[in-house]
């Protein structure tokens, strides 16, 4: 299966070249960024001597002659343009941006006005243990956030038994390379090395993306109060959430029995660290309940299983391989 990484420059697609290379199904077709005119050793060259091709300039009439299916590794409100061309080229395509992640008017109020309004709603919201059924059918795949992949799986085994007059509240803390290659005040060494801070208290889009999803998957309204930070650290990411139970249920026992059979979802018998899913799609999850009082943490790489393995084990299932084919599982700990 023919595959093209658009975005390559950047650093969730060099996640997917370094992904690609050694999958047993996928070829890599085409790579594109906005310039091409470069070789792909030449633009990262810790790819030296394990990928020779030229890289593009981002033509989807391009990729539908040499491609099956397309990683958008684009911005916001950069992919749509794209994906809306490749899917009338006959192309699949894994967006790993925001374009088709919300219903439509979720997407309006906060992002922008949508240039793709045909295939918004055929897009499958692509976390495999909650879509795996629609995914195996999907043309179209809005890869999940980092935030709300972390948040989502830690929260959804527990939704029935939260209490939905206590608030709930998720504090994540991210890496640097969560804010992409692009220059950023925060995101300088000067800034956050032996720094970190929170950032859009209540105010973070991926607010309403963990909502949406909720309200989707299990038909309750929950108010989230969702606050992200920023830590020093290259790649990693750390959920902690608080909430009420209705009940004193087994919270392990609802916790294993959800993830039972999931491969990429570890269920941990202590608090989780970043270093253990580092360099891999795993999702560690770890609960602990206190009387009523909720504490569930979990952690993931931000580049892979937020964004660039999570999208190849999308694809996998769209192009009906198995799932963890190709799929890094071995951390970069210590
Ligand atoms: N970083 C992360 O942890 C996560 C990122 N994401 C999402 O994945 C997407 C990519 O993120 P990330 O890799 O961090 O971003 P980067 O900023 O690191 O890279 C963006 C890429 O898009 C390319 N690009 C921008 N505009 C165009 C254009 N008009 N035509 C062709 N190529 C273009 C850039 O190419 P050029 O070099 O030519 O500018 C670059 O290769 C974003 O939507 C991001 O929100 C999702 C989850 C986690
Ligand atoms: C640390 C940092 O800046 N993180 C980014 C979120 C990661 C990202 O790229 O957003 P998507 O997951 O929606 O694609 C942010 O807060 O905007």
């Amino acid at each position: 299966m023919n595959a093209a990484i658009i975005g390559a420059s950047g650093y969730t697609g060099l996640e997917l070249i370094k992904i690609l290379i050694n999958h047993p199904k996928f070829n890599i077709s085409y790579i594109a960024n906005s310039t091409g005119n470069i070789n792909v050793q030449e633009l990262h060259p810790s790819l030296k001597g394990l990928l020779d091709m030229p890289v593009e300039v981002a033509n989807p009439k391009e990729v539908g002659k040499v491609a099956d299916i397309a990683f958008l590794a684009l911005p916001h409100k950069t992919s749509m343009s794209f994906a809306k061309e490749l899917l009338k080229e006959g192309v699949k395509v894994v967006d790993l941006s925001a374009d088709y992640r919300l219903e439509l008017e979720t997407y309006e109020k906060h992002y922008c006005e949508h240039e793709d309004k045909q295939n918004i709603n055929d897009a499958v919201y692509g976390l495999p243990e909650y879509y795996k059924e629609k995914l195996k059918e999907a043309i179209l795949v809005a890869n999940p956030g980092c935030y709300p992949t972390a948040s989502l799986l830690a929260l959804l085994p527990f939704i029935d038994y939260i209490d939905e007059n206590s608030p709930i509240f998720i504090d994540a803390k991210s890496g640097v390379t969560g804010a992409g290659k692009k220059l950023n005040e925060i995101t300088q060494f000067g800034h956050i090395n032996e720094n970190t801070h929170a950032y859009n208290p209540f105010k973070h889009r991926h607010m309403p993306e963990i909502q949406e999803k909720i309200k989707l998957l299990k038909q309750k309204e929950f108010s989230v109060n969702f606050v992200p930070h920023l830590i020093p650290v290259t790649r990693g990411m750390l959920v902690s959430v608080y909430a009420t139970l209705k009940n004193e249920v087994d919270v392990n026992d609802i916790l294993a029995q959800t993830y039972k059979n999931s491969e990429f979802v570890r269920v941990r018998d202590n608090a989780v660290d970043i270093k253990s899913t580092a360099g891999t799609n795993f999702c560690d999850i770890f609960v602990a309940r206190n009387g009523k009082a909720l504490f569930i943490n979990s952690s993931i790489d931000n580049l892979l299983r937020g964004a660039s393995s999570q999208a190849v084990v999308n694809a996998n299932i769209m192009c009906g391989f198995e799932e963890g084919e190709g799929i890094p599982k071995i951390a970069y700990a210590p």
